[in-house]
Order: C-alpha cells, then sequence, then structure tokens
C-alpha cells in the first residue's frame, strides 16, 4: 500500500493555484471534482509536505487517488459538495405505515441525482407516545410500560411488513436493545419523579432513529449502497433561548467529514429532529425540526435542491380552508416564504429557511400524496422571473391572516417631537412580556398604534396606563385606547417593492368588499403589505384581496329573490352562460341562494342552475328572508353580496337601504324602491353614492333598453335635460300596437299577458301605474323631486273593475268593457290617427303626466310594433332632434337579459376585467 505522501507526490494533475470556492475551504483544484478535507481530517495529512509558509494544512484537495488506510477512494471517503446532493424529508406521514415507508423508497430510488440524503420524522404519532411514555413515568403513572410496549410493537410489526432475513433481525435486534435501555431510563425517571430535558430529548429522539434504519434497509434491499445516520453524530447545536437552537455550522461540518468518512456511501437516510449539543448531549431541534434538520443538512452538502415531502400540493396564495379559489404558487422567493410562513401559511418555518437560502439552494415542496403535482420550488426570484408566468401580472403572491389580535392606539399631542416616547411605550410593553406584532406612526406623531395578541393585550394596556399616568392626568396624553377584536390581513410579494399601484388595488379591493381598515403598515423592504380589520371582517377581506390579484375569479355570491318569470329567465341566462364568463372573463358569479314568497332553497358553493327547479322541489325549506340573506352574505365564503330582487313586492323594496348599509349590492327590475316615497328613496341613493356598494336597476324602466344608462350618461357628462316623452310600457304598446282590425281589448290584454309583458297584476299596467313609475324614476334620476301621486294618469281600468280582488277576476271581467275600448279605437282610426299611451318627464316645468294620446298614423310613435318602447330625451345637445331608444321594452328574455347586464356591470366594478 503505497504512503499517504507517495500518493500525493503522484498527483502530477492538480493545479498548484488554490482557489476558495467556499468560505472556510482553502482548495487544490484537480482535473477531478473537487471535494474538501478539513483540519479535523489529520490523520490523513501528517506525512503531508505543507506550501511554504503554511503552518496547518486548512484543507487539502486531492484528485482520485489511494486512501493510504485501505483501499476505498478517497474521494468516497469524504462528502463530495456542491451539484451533487440532493436532499429529502419526508414527515411522520409520510413514513406512517409499511406501505408508506415502502413509498418513500420508491420516491428516493426514483430520484436520479448522483448522491441522496434523506431525513426522516418518526413513522406519525410516534414523537406523541414517546413524550406521553415520559409525562406518565415522572408522574409515576405504571402505564408506561405498557405504553412502551405499544411503541415495541407497532416498529416490529412494521418491521416485519418491510424487511425479512438479517436486515429484519439486525433491525429487530437493535429495536430490543432500544427498548430495553429505555426501560431502563423510564424507570430511572419514574423513580425520581422527574425526567431532565436532555433526558427526555433522547428519549423522544428513538421515534427518527427507528425509522431512519427500517427505511435504510428497505433500500439496501434494492442493492442501493445506503447507510444510515444518526444526526446526533453530526449536527450539533446551541440553545439560543425562547426554545429555539442555533447551528454550529463550523463543529457539524466537521463531525459530517467525520462520518462519511467512515461511511462513504450513496445514500443516507439521516435523522430529523435530533442533534447533539457541543457536549455530546443529545437534544432536538424543537418546534419544526425535521425540516430544520433537512435545511442544516442541505447547506453543509451544499446540495443542488432540498425537497420537503409534505401531504399537501404545495404553497397556496392563501389559506385553502378560507378562500376555496386559493392556488398553488410554483414558485416563491425565499423573502416571500419567509413572510407567509410567519403570517401562519402553512410553509416551512423561516429558520428552516435560513440555511438553504445562504447558498441559494432551492427548496420543493412536493405532495407525497399526489406525486403529479409540481408542487412549490423556494428559490431567488432571479430564477422565478423566467418559470413563473403567473409573476408577471401579480405582484402579491399570496396573502395570510393572523386574528386575536388587539390594537392599541397611545394618542396625544404632547407625543410629536418628544424623543423617546417611543421608546417609553415599547420598554412598557417589553416588561409585561408582551410581542408586538405590528406597529403603525403617522409621521404627525400624535398616535402610535400597534397589534398585540389579544391575551396580553390587558396588560399591556395597564402598563402603558402606570407608565404614562402623569401624561395622561395633565392632558400631554389624551388615550390609551383597546381596539378589541382585530386582526391582520398581510399581502405577500416580493415584486410589490417598487412597483406603483399595488397598494392601491390591495386597498380598493378591500373598499368595495366595503371593510374598513384600522390600521396599515408596510416596512421599506415592501415585501409585505399589512392591514388591520375587524375580526369578523376578516375572511370577508382576505378574500375580496385574493380575488382582485387574480389569483381567483370576480366572485360574487347572489341570492335571487322571486323567481318568477323574470327571475326564472334569468336563472336559466346565467346557467347558459357561466361558463363563458368563468372563462373569458374570470368572472364567477355562484348563486347561493332562490327565495320565493313561500319556499327557498340554499346552497353552500353554489346552487346547480341546471337542476335549481327540481333542487327547490327537492330540497326547498320555508321561505324565510332573514335567513336567506344571512346565507348569501354572512357565511363569508366569497368576498362580494348581490341581491337581486326579481319580485313586484315593496316590502322587499324596503330592505334595499339595510343591505346597500351591510355592503350588500343590490340589482333590480323591480320599480318600487326607486318610485316609492321620496324620501326613501333620497336616502337610499345619498347611501349608494356614500359608499362602495352598488344599487343598479336599468330594467326597471324599458327592460333591456340602456335607457337609465343613457340618461346617466347624459347627466354625467353635463348634458342637461329638459323633456323625456316616450311610450314606457310593453304592454300597453303591444295592446294599442294589436288592438285594431276588430279584434277585443281583452282578447289582446290576455295576450299581452300570456306573452310575459305585463306586471304580475295586470292593472298595474292598465292603470298607467307602471308607466307613471317610469316617469318617477327617470324624473328624479334627472334630478325632479316628485312623488308619484304628483303624476296625474290617466287610468284605463274601467272604474268597476279596480275593486277586484285578484289580477284573475279582473281578467275575467275585462271583456265587459271591450266596447268602451273598441269605441276609443274607432273615433281614432276615424281620425288617421292612433291611440299610444304616453309618459312624459317635463323638466323644464318640473313635472310630468301619462295619458292616452292619439298621433298622427306618421308620427315616429305610431310606427312601433309588438311590445316596442321608445323613448325620446330631448335636451341641450340633442334639441333639434331628440336621442331616442327603441326596442321591445317588456318580456322575460330581454328583461332578464337587463338584469344579467347589470349584474356584470358590478362584476366589473368590482374588478372583473373588461
Ligand atoms: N315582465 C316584464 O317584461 C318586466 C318585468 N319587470 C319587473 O320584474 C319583476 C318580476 O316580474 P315577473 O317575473 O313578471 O313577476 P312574477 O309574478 O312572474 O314573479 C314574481 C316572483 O316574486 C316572488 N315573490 C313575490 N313576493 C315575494 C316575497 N315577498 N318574497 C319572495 N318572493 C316573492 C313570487 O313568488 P311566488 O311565485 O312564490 O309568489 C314570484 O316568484 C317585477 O318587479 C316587474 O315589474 C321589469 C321589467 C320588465
Ligand atoms: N309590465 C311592464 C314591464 C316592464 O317594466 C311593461 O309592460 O312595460
Ligand atoms: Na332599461
Amino acid at each position: 500500500m503505497a504512503s499517504f505522501s507517495a500518493a500525493i507526490a503522484n498527483l502530477s494533475s492538480i493545479s498548484p493555484t488554490q482557489t476558495s470556492l467556499y468560505p472556510r475551504h482553502r482548495l487544490f483544484q484537480s482535473q477531478c471534482r473537487p471535494f474538501f478535507l478539513s483540519r479535523s481530517s489529520h490523520f490523513l495529512l501528517k506525512d503531508l509536505t505543507l506550501p511554504r509558509g503554511r503552518k496547518t494544512p486548512d484543507t487539502v484537495i486531492c484528485a482520485s487517488f489511494t486512501d493510504v488506510t485501505s483501499n476505498v477512494s478517497l474521494e468516497e471517503k469524504l462528502p463530495p459538495k456542491g451539484e451533487t446532493w440532493s436532499v429529502h424529508k419526508f414527515g411522520g406521514t409520510c413514513v406512517g405505515t409499511s406501505q408508506r415507508i415502502k413509498n418513500v423508497a420508491e420516491i428516493i430510488l426514483k430520484d436520479d441525482s448522483e448522491r441522496k440524503l434523506v431525513i426522516v420524522s418518526a413513522m406519525s404519532k410516534v414523537t406523541d407516545m414517546m413524550y406521553a411514555l415520559i409525562h406518565k413515568a415522572q408522574s409515576r403513572d405504571e402505564s408506561y410500560i405498557s405504553s412502551l410496549d405499544a411503541v415495541l410493537e407497532k416498529h416490529s410489526a412494521t418491521a416485519h411488513d418491510i424487511l425479512e432475513g438479517d436486515s429484519l433481525a439486525s433491525f429487530l435486534s437493535k429495536l430490543h436493545n432500544d427498548i430495553s435501555n429505555l426501560k431502563a431510563m423510564l424507570r430511572a425517571i419514574y423513580i425520581a419523579g422527574h425526567a431532565t430535558e436532555s433526558f427526555t430529548d433522547f428519549v423522544v429522539g428513538h421515534g427518527e432513529l427507528w425509522s431512519a434504519q427500517m427505511l435504510s434497509l428497505v433500500i439496501r434491499k434494492k442493492g442501493v449502497d445506503c447507510k444510515w445516520m444518526d444526526t446526533r453524530d453530526v449536527i450539533i447545536v446551541n440553545p439560543s433561548g425562547s426554545n429555539q437552537v442555533d447551528p454550529d455550522y463550523l463543529e457539524s461540518e466537521q463531525r459530517l467529514e467525520k462520518w462519511y468518512s467512515l461511511n462513504p456511501c450513496k445514500v443516507i437516510i439521516a435523522t430529523g429532529f435530533i442533534a447533539s449539543t457541543p457536549q455530546n448531549i443529545p437534544t432536538t431541534l424543537k418546534r419544526d425540526g425535521s425540516d430544520f434538520s433537512a435545511a442544516i443538512m442541505g447547506a453543509l452538502f451544499r446540495a443542488c435542491q432540498v425537497t420537503i415531502w409534505t401531504d399537501v400540493d404545495g404553497v397556496y396564495s392563501a389559506d385553502p380552508r378560507k378562500v376555496s379559489e386559493a392556488v398553488i404558487l410554483k414558485t416563491l422567493s425565499y423573502q416571500e416564504a419567509w413572510e407567509m410562513s410567519y403570517f401562519g401559511a402553512n410553509v416551512l418555518h423561516p429558520r428552516t429557511i435560513i440555511p438553504v437560502m445562504r447558498y441559494g439552494i432551492p427548496i420543493m415542496i412536493r405532495n407525497i400524496f399526489n406525486l403529479s403535482a409540481p408542487g412549490t420550488k423556494i428559490c431567488h426570484p432571479s430564477v422565478n422571473d423566467n418559470e413563473d408566468g403567473q409573476n408577471l401580472q401579480n405582484y402579491v403572491k399570496g396573502f395570510a391572516t393572523i386574528d386575536n389580535l388587539a390594537l392599541i392606539n397611545v394618542e396625544g399631542t404632547g407625543m410629536a417631537g418628544v424623543p423617546g416616547t417611543a421608546s417609553a411605550i415599547f420598554g412598557a410593553v417589553k416588561d409585561v412580556g408582551a410581542n408586538v406584532i405590528m406597529i403603525s406612526q403617522a409621521s404627525s406623531e400624535h398616535s402610535v398604534c400597534f397589534a398585540v395578541p389579544e391575551k396580553e393585550v390587558k396588560a399591556v394596556a395597564e402598563a402603558l396606563q402606570s407608565r404614562f399616568r402623569q401624561a395622561l392626568d395633565n392632558g400631554r396624553l389624551s388615550q390609551v385606547a383597546i381596539i378589541p377584536n382585530c386582526s391582520i390581513l398581510a399581502a405577500v410579494g416580493q415584486k410589490m417593492a417598487s412597483t406603483p399601484g399595488v397598494s392601491a388595488s390591495l386597498f380598493n379591493a378591500l373598499a368595495k368588499a366595503n371593510i374598513n381598515v384600522r390600521a396599515i403598515a408596510q416596512g421599506c423592504s415592501e415585501y409585505n403589505i399589512t392591514v388591520v380589520v375587524k375580526r369578523e371582517d376578516c375572511i370577508k377581506a382576505l378574500r375580496a384581496v385574493h380575488s382582485r390579484f387574480y389569483l381567483s375569479r370576480t366572485t360574487i355570491s347572489m341570492g335571487i329573490i322571486g323567481p318568477g318569470l323574470i327571475g326564472s329567465t334569468l336563472l336559466d341566462q346565467l346557467r347558459d352562460q357561466a361558463s363563458i364568463l368563468k372563462e373569458e372573463f374570470n368572472i364567477d358569479l355562484r348563486v347561493m341562494g332562490i327565495l320565493g314568497s313561500k319556499s327557498m332553497l340554499l346552497s353552500d358553493a353554489g346552487i346547480n342552475l341546471t337542476r335549481w327547479r327540481e333542487l327547490r322541489e327537492e330540497r326547498g325549506e320555508a321561505a324565510d328572508l332573514e335567513k336567506f340573506v344571512q346565507h348569501v352574505h354572512g357565511n363569508n365564503f366569497i368576498p362580494n353580496t348581490a341581491l337581486v330582487d326579481c319580485t313586484a313586492d315593496s316590502v322587499i323594496a324596503g330592505y334595499y337601504y339595510e343591505w346597500l348599509r351591510k355592503g350588500i349590492h343590490v340589482v333590480t327590475p323591480n320599480k318600487k324602491a326607486n318610485s316609492g316615497p321620496l324620501e326613501q328613496y333620497l336616502r337610499l341613493r345619498a347611501l349608494q353614492r356614500q359608499s362602495y356598494t352598488h344599487y343598479f336597476y336599468e330594467a326597471t324602466v324599458g327592460a333591456g333598453l340602456p335607457i337609465v344608462s343613457t340618461l346617466r350618461g347624459l347627466l354625467e357628462t353635463g348634458d342637461r335635460i329638459l323633456q323625456i316623452e316616450g311610450i314606457f310600457s310593453g304592454t300597453l304598446s303591444y295592446i294599442f300596437n294589436n288592438f285594431k282590425d276588430g279584434r277585443a281589448f281583452s282578447e289582446v290584454v290576455a295576450e299581452a299577458k300570456e306573452a310575459g309583458y305585463t306586471e304580475p297584476d295586470p292593472r298595474d299596467d292598465l292603470s298607467g301605474t307602471d308607466v307613471a313609475r317610469k316617469v318617477i324614476i327617470l324624473a328624479r334620476e334627472s334630478g325632479l323631486k316628485l312623488e308619484l301621486s304628483n303624476i296625474p294618469v290617466e287610468s284605463l281600468v274601467p272604474e268597476p273593475l279596480q275593486v277586484c280582488a285578484s289580477a284573475q277576476e279582473f281578467m275575467q271581467e275585462l271583456p265587459k268593457f271591450d266596447q268602451v275600448f273598441t269605441k276609443k279605437q274607432e273615433d281614432s282610426e276615424n281620425a288617421g290617427e292612433v291611440l299610444r299611451y304616453v309618459g312624459v318627464v317635463d323638466v323644464i316645468n318640473r313635472k310630468g303626466v301619462v295619458e292616452l294620446r292619439r298621433y298622427k298614423k306618421d308620427h315616429p310613435f305610431a310606427q312601433l310594433s309588438g311590445s316596442d318602447n321608445i323613448i325620446a330625451f330631448t335636451t341641450r345637445r340633442y334639441k333639434d332632434q331628440p336621442l331616442i331608444v327603441r326596442g321591445p321594452g317588456a318580456g322575460a328574455q330581454v328583461t332578464a337579459g337587463g338584469i344579467f347586464s347589470d349584474i356584470l356591470r358590478l362584476a366589473s366594478y368590482l374588478g372583473a376585467p373588461s
């Protein structure tokens, strides 16, 4: 066997250049892949002639040559670093059963990386079982013995399932040996009635020791060069307060090199969670320990990747239990992952990101139960930009919330410009050991507000009251106020930095969802924007901002009230258009409830509109308006709520104010609210203008025809309305277009009713009330403060029928009066004229009128057919020739279409793409 110095002397290929690829290591680079020998590897270096001037070699790097002490290649004896190693971590559920351990083995074998290091947790529940052993033993509960037997049984049964022959025998022998040591140790704890921390850590770490050994034996059985590692021999940590530890990387690296020199191999199965102190006392990495083990190992090996296997498809853009539309993020930067995890997202603990982030090692989060899901990659953002198309439009990656907080507001004129105020405030907070989660101070310096966990707020407030007693007494501070029941909503995204408009979009979405923001904080890093909202608004706020950033669709929770002719036609139109709206416009209209006068149908996720009629029959429950509204709005499942009132009921219309005040948008073809008492109308409109809640009612005049919007457009652009004149009733238009050639009036009325043009009660049409309502709506829209009673109306309902109890009775009785109408019709026909029922808004004279007029046959109003409405706007701009809107102004399809169009207008106001 050649001596070591001879071996070195033969290394003619070593480059004389010393480079320093890694901070602590100087190395000679040979033609083959470099590797490291550290100071701890002195035994290999005793004969080495050092470069001049060097007393101790930091590191010697060699090419592939033969070790002096064995025939194993030296390259094999030290862990090569860099791209070679991939690290995997499997949590307890991943190795929870025999079958799952086999699945893990398959995954490892399929990874074609040159070398693999696998961190495993204890089988699921085992760590808890081990803690229970300690607890029982120190409470002098004899049942620790039977519990220990259960631990033995679990591992023994698993081993019998997955191992055989020598492997099984060797594992079982080790297992029994460990169990008998544990029994002795637990006995000692039992006697002492106390377990030290290191005893506890020693006992609980066995779960990892056994799972690592079993997995390594399964892999070896496949003929793979695999060793298991007790990471207590390698990972050295120091306690760093509050149940945390800091790895000693230097020492750990040396121990790793030593370990590897004794155990060279291609696959290492290592224990998660456990480590040692510098004094070799067993300890653990505390919370999220196995992830941390993987990160530390990834850093020690300078791995090409660390994969954390879990039971979710990756990191979600928001908690999927709160936002059903949350998506899996393809990539996240380290900072983003860090921020998300701080805010409670189910991502890695920040400390598990730091070790790999230092070397730019990507972390993959993968789902072991769904291998087809690509998972989330956490890496440097430069890599993200190329890979993640989503990123281009989404500057905010995800949203997270923290509940159960209270805000404390310290306010007073005596704070401004007084150095030390903030220090005094937070000194007092520190003294009670409270954790400050967010701080906000406006530059006026008159108030400082900060968020603390709700459970700590009382103590904090008392400490502040006492600390600032004098300032409060003499008025320098006006108050120390507690605002309870708050939540934090945070938007996280590295690309928010220096991108204008992100916060505007965020706050816009909150405003549109009618969420009041109590406090705001954004650090200069701009990685997150934090807002404080009322706790009951938190989920709604989360959903609103989430949909705003296109991580989910513009979703509106809708309640349809009145599934009669118009309501049911609307439901059918929604059904037919739903998928196009989703796919092309990102609009998700979810009908969460349908309410009739007697029964209602509710759904938690959205009613299947292809079957709503059957479902209403099968699952309908007694109508209850309050419950209905609470269901559609109160579940907070979807950020925006709209109630669509398709009744003609003034009681329902009376609720609009309350709904709008609650942030519920209202869309309706029902004319009752806008033509009801003026004072109520003005109150409603004032509320609508102040809030970000919308109220749309285009279908109240001219059904689907753009009448209200045309008038609005004229007014908003500064035109002045002089007069609006028109045929506003589809029913009466139809009747007078068809009441000719000797036909009976009642027959034509019945036809109009059949065609769906009439109001639920056709007397509303014939009496002129419906037209008067439309005149009032347009008059008020034009700024006239008129009541319905101010409009003189010529009724076509024969006097004796005005008292009919029902619409049905009225229709039955109407033929008795056909002659009266025939007479009117013949008189006008004989004069070469036609009868037309018109409404007029005379803006100049601030009045309106509704009457039956006669027009020459060449007048535009005489040219109509079917249910046509025609509305002429005479304005300052359209003075010589009025602006005319004409077309069918009644009927199920056009009316439902008009309502639908209002719903889409609402969606676009709420942020849907146009
Ligand atoms: N027809 C048209 O061309 C146009 C109609 N409109 C307006 O559309 C609205 C609906 O008209 P249309 O569909 O023809 O009328 P329908 O009579 O066919 O439908 C009315 C619906 O409202 C329900 N309803 C009544 N009161 C209540 C209540 N308090 N709570 C819950 N549901 C209630 C009825 O339920 P149930 O059946 O169980 O009693 C029925 O389903 C009216 O306001 C009308 O003015 C507007 C423009 C054009
Ligand atoms: N009954 C009404 C329907 C529209 O408002 C009409 O006939 O115009
Ligand atoms: Na209209």
